[in-house]
């Protein structure tokens, strides 16, 4: 099985470290930059750990070492930081990188898809969710996905964690709609054992307000502050970037909070997913309260308007 990753700064070199050692899922890693130099940097230092994990060649290459690849990663173009994204009280968030990242889409998935045609794409680059509506639109296929919330989801477990004093991988919390400012983390049915999360803090004597918003925050605003210590949020994604790469090669069928398009919504955004095999199978609505699926159908409406502005960005 080939990979490839596309756009080898931070994020793409970060997930092809996680993915060389999670080892045993692909053959061969191709990363592709416009910084050819670069790629071949971040290739050969990856390289010399590979005696340590299951077989596998990493190597960098241009747009022909893709051809027969299952699934190509692309976080290619500005991150918040160069792009001036890092402003919490900016609305926009991330969207700020979208007429800037649209063009680099628009260039490079034409030369993606004409090499490797049945690839699955998945798109990392911010915002992800209209970029992946814009990369469906230009590969004239469905196989796309975006992460989505997925990381947003695993922060919003990871924090509940922290307050409620047990492990993040017994907390069953999701993130929905926008990977991005809109984005609506589900209270209503955020869980450990079964037990409400919403009820296990108050037992705590939690003020639940105080609770919700800081937490919110720490997730809606995670990048900035990994960004302001390290100038990239990069690991977290990586790890999330090769973990799906494992999911789609695998066929495993996982259930969770990925973005593709969803035509009820009309729009590619994050609910509950089956991925697998070509992406993204199936998706669910999650139950919702009234005001949570009134903040989902405004952050869907935000990703309209985003997605259709990407397009008209990429027509020229
Ligand atoms: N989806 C998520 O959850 C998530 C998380 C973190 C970062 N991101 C996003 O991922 C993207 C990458 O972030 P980063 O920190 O790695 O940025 P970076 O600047 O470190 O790396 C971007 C790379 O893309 C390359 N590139 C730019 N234009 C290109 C083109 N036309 N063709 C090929 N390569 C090109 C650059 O040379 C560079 O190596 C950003 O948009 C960032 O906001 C998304």
């Amino acid at each position: 099985m080939k990979v490839g990753v596309i756009g080898v700064g931070a994020v793409g070199a970060a997930t092809v470290l996680s993915l060389i050692e999670r080892g045993g899922m692909c053959r061969e890693i191709v990363l592709v930059d416009i910084d050819s130099a670069r790629a071949t940097a971040v290739a050969d230092d990856v390289r010399s750990a590979t005696p340590l994990f299951p077989a596998v060649e990493v190597r960098a290459g241009g747009y022909d070492a893709l051809s027969g690849a299952a699934i190509v990663v692309i976080t290619a173009g500005t991150n918040e930081k160069k792009g001036g994204a890092t402003d919490r009280s900016d609305p926009h968030g991330r969207l700020r990188l979208l007429d800037t990242n649209a063009r680099v889409y628009a260039d490079i998935v034409p030369q993606i898809v004409a090499v490797a045609p049945h690839a699955v794409l998945m798109v990392v680059t911010d915002p992800p969710d209209p970029l992946a509506d814009l990369t469906r639109h230009l590969a004239h296929h469905d196989r796309v996905f975006s992460t989505g919330t997925l990381i947003d989801s695993l922060r919003f477990r990871v924090h509940l964690a922290d307050r409620l004093r047990v492990r993040p991988r017994d907390v069953h919390a999701m993130v929905v709609g926008e990977h991005g400012t809109s984005e609506v983390p589900l209270w209503s049915s955020a869980s450990v054992a079964g037990l409400p999360v919403l009820e296990l803090l108050a037992r705590d004597g939690e003020p639940a307000d105080k609770v919700r918003q800081e937490i919110e925050n720490d997730i809606r605003y995670a990048n900035i502050t990994i960004i302001e210590g390290t100038g990239a949020s990069q690991y977290g994604i990586g790890a999330v970037c090769a973990r799906l790469v494992e999911i789609v090669l695998r066929d495993e069928r996982a259930v969770l909070p990925v973005a593709a398009y969803h035509a009820p919504y009309d729009v590619t955004l994050s609910l509950i997913s089956v991925l697998g095999a070509g992406g993204v199978q199936r998706m669910r609505e999650p139950t919702m309260t009234e005001a949570e699926r009134t903040a989902l159908d405004e952050s869907a409406a935000a990703l309209r308007e985003a997605a259709s502005r990407a397009l008209a960005i990429a027509a020229g």
